[in-house]
């Protein structure tokens, strides 16, 4: 028998990046022996490897939990979120199928960026905040401080706020009565066609796709028809179950409940997050409102070292693509470097991740180009184009307008900093929008700036001048007019296609000379002398040379010491594995990013 409504509980836990979401889900598993305390490591919900190193959430890992209270047994769904701004779209669709959220902020951090930005998501889709304090257990934690701050950035009743500590389990107990007390049970209608949202899908081996539910009314049982309301397509049910955290089957979920579906599916594109099922027989009239599908907004170009291993790569990038349906990647050709593909992801973080899997599960050699954004191109016949890559850009006379991609970037950072960080955001091409102070140390900056100064080392940059204590968090809103060019380089009078960006006019001369330098330090000395050159069209802008090669590279080890010699040439012939050959010129994978270090 399904739960009913009244005793279901939906919700899920927003936070800034580790403030203890994930230990605070396992001590909700642990408490309500979901799990044993054995168990808890070898299965929690970070359950991806690279999210375990890396100590992040990416991908959201539902779960279903019972608890007791007063006499009376709840089924608690809670839906984990993904912490990184890259994934920022996830959490969306988490809060889509919630009735509350508890925020939890570190009792010593206090709110960060990202506190912000999910709590406001939370209160825009209507759900019940728990605003709680983690970490009450660390000597210097400042609760009274931070729900100051909690008061005044996200309007919390200060009489509200729970504390727990999710590491030594102090207040979970009265949290988990909390959920169940304030957040409303689910307004569903079991008896009412079926209408149940898919939120996200994992691809399994065995089962074929795996579609993560959410039912808002009626209720699915295995051997139902199904009808999938965007596409039309139509499927029975195999299975269905809920997470626990593991898949255990069931024999049906009804309204209000959270849980999977399988139904020999082959094709997790054939899945659209967001849809709505209904019964194919008894149809609901209509569908709930969709989501915003995720964009690729980071584009760059991945190229095998050996071109024989080019299909290689398509079945690497094709097995990716399996469970990660915002990850993109089309075949281009680049003149330096061969056959390849251009890929698309969320943000530099996504891209990072999909290359050390790569890296990971194939032997492949990979050369990685310097990352862009996505721009739109209007021409001069009113056709606008997206564009990719600078090698797609069309030639500067058909192009009536070049728009780029800007967003809405929200900083939190102390006090003190306000005056470093807003001339870094001057030089980012940025548009001030408004301060405002939750303490008198602490101060949220809002900017508009172009998505491209963003990407490449904004982060970094934020976290230099602010000691490690700032925080950001961005928003696409769309694309705006600018004064682009695409700037290309030569290496040895042969244009390298892969070299080359799309920059800003008024910075292209400045990052035009960066680029050369860092390509003179990255490029060997051959045995002539290797011009390079930066270009807008056919005006060259910036020169630079790498002086031909004189004496032995081992010379300078003075004659005798072997052992350095050797680790030498180690270091040589590691570097070999990623040269491209440019004409007569050796290039090494790292000049291909030099571009990424000419940004400021
Ligand atoms: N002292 C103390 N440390 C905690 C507590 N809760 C979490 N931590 C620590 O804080 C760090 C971050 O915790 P996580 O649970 O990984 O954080 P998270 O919010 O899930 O991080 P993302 O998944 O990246 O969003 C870990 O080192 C935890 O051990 C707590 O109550 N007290």
């Amino acid at each position: 028998m399904p739960t009913p409504t009244s005793n279901i509980r939906n919700f899920c836990i927003i936070a800034h990046i580790d403030h203890g979401k994930s230990t605070l889900a396992d001590q909700f598993l642990l408490k309500t022996g979901t799990i044993s305390e054995r168990d808890i490591k070898a299965q929690t919900l970070d359950s991806m490897d690279l999210e375990r190193e890396r100590g992040i959430t990416i991908r959201m890992h539902p779960v279903t939990i019972y608890y007791e209270l007063g006499g009376r047994k709840y089924e608690l769904n809670l839906i984990d979120t993904p912490g990184h701004v890259d994934f920022n779209y996830e959490v969306s669709r988490s809060l889509a199928a919630c009735e509350g959220a508890v925020l939890l902020v570190d009792a010593f951090q206090g709110v960060q960026a990202q506190t912000v930005a999910n709590a406001f998501l939370a209160m825009e889709a209507g759900l019940k905040l728990i605003p709680t304090l983690n970490k009450i257990d660390l000597a210097h934690a400042r609760p009274d401080f931070v729900i100051g701050e909690m008061e005044q950035a996200v309007f919390t009743d200060p009489a509200e706020v729970m504390r727990v500590s999710a590491k030594s389990g102090i207040g979970i107990e009265d949290l988990l009565a909390a959920v169940i007390e304030r957040v409303p049970a689910p307004a569903g209608d079991s008896t009412a066609p079926l209408k149940a949202m898919i939120y996200n899908s994992h691809f399994d081996t065995y089962k074929g796709v795996v579609v993560y539910v959410r039912l808002i009314d009626g209720s699915m049982k295995p051997g139902q028809r199904i009808k999938m309301m965007r596409t039309a397509r139509e499927y029975v049910i195999t299975e269905m179950g809920q997470f626990r955290p593991g898949m255990e089957k069931c024999d049906e979920l009804a309204a209000g409940q959270v849980g999977y579906f399988t139904a020999n599916i082959k094709n997790i594109q054939d899945v659209n997050i967001g849809d709505t099922v209904t019964d194919a027989f008894n149809p609901a009239a209509e569908a709930l409102a969709g989501y915003k599908e995720p964009k690729p907004m980071v584009y760059s170009g991945l190229y095998p070292v050996n071109n024989h291993e080019f299909e290689d790569l398509r079945e690497a990038l094709g097995k990716l693509k399996l469970n990660d349906s915002s990850f993109t990647f089309t075949p281009e050709v680049s003149d330096g470097l061969g056959f390849g593909f251009r890929c698309g992801f969320l943000g530099m973080l996504h891209r990072e991740i999909i290359q050390q899997r790569l890296e990971r599960d194939s032997e492949l050699n990979l050369v990685q180009t310097a990352p862009n954004v996505t721009f739109e191109i209007l021409k001069n016949n009113g056709e606008t184009v997206t564009v990719h890559g600078p090698q797609d850009v069309p030639d500067a006379g058909v192009i009536k307008e070049f728009r780029e991609p800007i967003v809405k970037i929200s900083f939190l950072i102390p006090a003190g900093n306000i005056g470093d960080l807003m001339a870094m955001c001057t030089d980012r091409r940025g548009t001030f929008i408004r301060t405002e102070y939750l303490s008198q140390q602490r101060v949220i900056l809002v900017y508009e700036m172009p998505l491209a100064e963003v990407i490449y080392d904004l982060y970094d940059k934020l976290k230099s001048v602010t000691h490690g204590y700032g925080t950001m968090d961005y928003e696409v809103l769309g694309y705006r007019t600018a004064d682009l060019v695409r700037m290309d380089i030569m290496v040895h009078g042969n244009r390298v296609d892969a070299l080359s960006i799309i920059v800003h006019r008024s910075t292209a001369e400045r990052r035009g000379r960066k680029v050369l330098q860092k390509l003179r330090e990255e490029i060997d000395r051959h045995l002539f002398e290797v011009a390079l050159q930066a270009a807008i069209g056919g005006r060259i802008i910036a020169r630079e040379s790498i002086a031909a090669l004189r004496k032995n590279v081992t010379a300078k080890c003075y004659g005798g010491d072997i052992t350095r010699k050797r680790k030498l040439w180690a270091k040589q012939a590691e570097g070999k594995k990623r040269m491209k050959q440019i004409g007569q010129v050796e290039v090494p994978q790292e000049a291909f990013l030099a571009v990424l270090e000419s940004g400021d």
